[in-house]
């Protein structure tokens, strides 16, 4: 069997070289248009950093796994085509800043029509609104060399920063569709490593739906807990009491209860604007504002948090240093898809402070780009001071001990393992003083550094 997947992202690329790993007799083309990635991807230096996928990658490259651009070659070849291409937030006409942007998906449906000949599966892996399959069997019977093709849905649920252990050992694998063969061939794939009874079957708008639920379902929970942690710093209960508190009723359970800066990352956001736009469309408008409440409460999240480091500094930040530890949406990825670390910057410079990053994964050249397009509006306008404050106000440190040198403050956006090993008796000799700390996750010893003396400030603790 050969397989052939369209995207080489942060998905198609660990999710193949996962199959690729497992099914040494299958033939595992991962290609794109983006020439650098590619690039990247045969190299040693990955274009995705994940814990352990150097190893898989390094497995199963030149044996049955290559990364190419020969899209077109790739497709005529293959038996299984999995379309991994990314679904943004459309930010132009009907549907800005809500639909997906389904571009990408239409033309790689028109891209198989045109190449395929005899009979392959498409497989939906990437995010998508329900029904878009129908419009993908569309276009692919358009096909004029007499091809034919069963379309399945297969969504892809690992998170970033766990993706290896995730595609190892998932809860579930779901396939939707409407081919009983085709179905069997998908579920023979990943039945190789994969129990069978993790291996959910359903049907196509079930599956394609169950995707979008499932992550609207998660980022709630983030929400529920952020929108319970403004409480706790108005009263004086703890977030984190209050979070194993109620974890520990099995009917709520512990995980996704880590209050935060906000969450962040490529797809909660931009899936439950999805979700909001389908359910507008089919008029159920109460349901669309009940669950565009979730991002609305995350941005919510992050300006409460520069208001705090405003408002503790004496009101002001104009011309004064803020360290910022971690620029990633999470650790353990090189991934700053709509970190909550961007906005916050963004914000702090615009209030004249001077911000120093240090992320251990993240360049300096990433960090910038992704600032300009934070202060960009929806015509691609970026104000002449905007461009000033992002050359001038930001700047990027190799560790965490030079980027909080003379600083007045130090702010944790991300969760690093790292951030916690640090010597803070020497961070706090040379720091501004008083030496504020604001920590977005949590994440350090609070009692450690009061005592070195530290004024500290957490989420969800007052
Ligand atoms: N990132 C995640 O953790 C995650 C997890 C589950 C699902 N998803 C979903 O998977 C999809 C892909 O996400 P991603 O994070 O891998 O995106 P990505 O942007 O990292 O990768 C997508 C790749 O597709 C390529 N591409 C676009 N059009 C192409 C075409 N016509 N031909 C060849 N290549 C093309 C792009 O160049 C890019 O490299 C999205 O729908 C996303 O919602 C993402
Ligand atoms: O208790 C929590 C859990 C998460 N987060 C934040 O939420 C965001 C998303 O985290 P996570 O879900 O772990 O990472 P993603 O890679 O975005 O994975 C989500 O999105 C993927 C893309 O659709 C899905 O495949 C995954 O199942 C789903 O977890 C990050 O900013 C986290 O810091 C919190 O603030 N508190």
């Amino acid at each position: 069997m050969k397989i052939c997947c369209i995207g080489a992202g942060y998905v198609g690329g660990p999710t193949m070289a996962m199959i690729a790993k497992q099914c040494p007799d299958i033939q595992v083309t991962v290609v794109d248009l983006n020439q650098t990635r590619i690039d990247a991807w045969n190299s040693d230096d990955l274009p995705v950093y994940e814990p352990g996928l150097d190893e898989v990658v390094q497995e199963a490259r030149g044996r049955n796994l290559t990364f190419s651009t020969k899209v077109d070659e790739a497709i005529a070849a293959a038996d299984m085509i999995f379309i991994s291409v990314n679904t943004p937030t459309k930010t132009f006409g009907m549907g800005a800043g809500r639909a997906a942007n389904l571009e990408f998906i239409e033309k790689c449906a028109r891209q198989i029509a045109r190449v395929s000949s005899g009979h392959k599966i498409v497989v939906e892996k990437s995010t998508l609104p329900v029904r878009t399959a129908e419009a993908v069997k569309r276009i692919l019977s358009s096909s004029g060399n007499g091809a034919t093709f069963d379309v399945l849905s297969n969504p892809e649920f690992l998170a970033e920063g766990t993706a290896v252990e995730d595609l190892l050992k998932p809860d579930r694998v779901l396939i939707g569709g409407e081919s009983q063969e085709a179905i069997d061939k998908l579920c023979d794939v990943y039945a190789k490593w994969i129990p069978r009874d993790r291996i959910l079957t359903t049907n196509l708008w079930s599956s394609e739906l169950s995707k979008l639920t499932a992550n609207a379902f998660l980022a709630q929970r983030v929400s529920s807990i952020n929108a319970i942690s403004a409480l706790c710093e108005a009263t004086g209960a703890d977030v984190d009491e209050v979070a194993r508190a109620i974890g520990t009723d099995s009917r709520i359970g512990p995980k996704f209860l880590k209050a935060s800066v906000g969450f962040g990352g490529s797809c909660f956001q931009k899936d439950i604007l999805n979700l909001v736009y389908l359910c507008e469309h089919f008029g159920l408008r109460e349901v669309a504002a009940y669950w565009e409440q979730v991002v609305s409460m995350n941005d919510y999240q992050k300006q409460r948090f520069t208001e705090r480091i405003v408002k503790t500094m004496f009101n002001t930040v104009s011309d004064k240093k803020i360290a910022i530890w971690g620029y990633a949406f999470k650790k353990d990825t090189n991934d700053t898809r709509e970190s909550a670390a961007i906005y916050i910057c963004r914000d702090l410079i615009r209030e004249r402070a001077r911000v120093v990053i240090h992320d251990p994964r993240v360049s300096e050249g990433q960090i910038r780009a992704t600032l300009t397009e934070a202060c960009t509006d929806m015509q691609g306008n970026i104000s002449d001071l905007d461009k000033r404050l992002i050359a001038e106000n930001v700047s990027v440190a190799k560790d965490c001990y030079e980027a909080s040198k003379g600083a007045h403050a130090v702010a944790v956006m991300t969760e690093w393992d790292a951030f916690k090993e640090l010597d803070f008796t020497q961070i706090y000799d040379s720091m501004q003083q008083p030496a504020f700390v604001f920590d977005g996750r949590n994440l350090l010893d609070r009692c450690q550094l009061e005592k070195i003396g530290f004024e500290i400030h957490a989420i969800g603790k007052s």
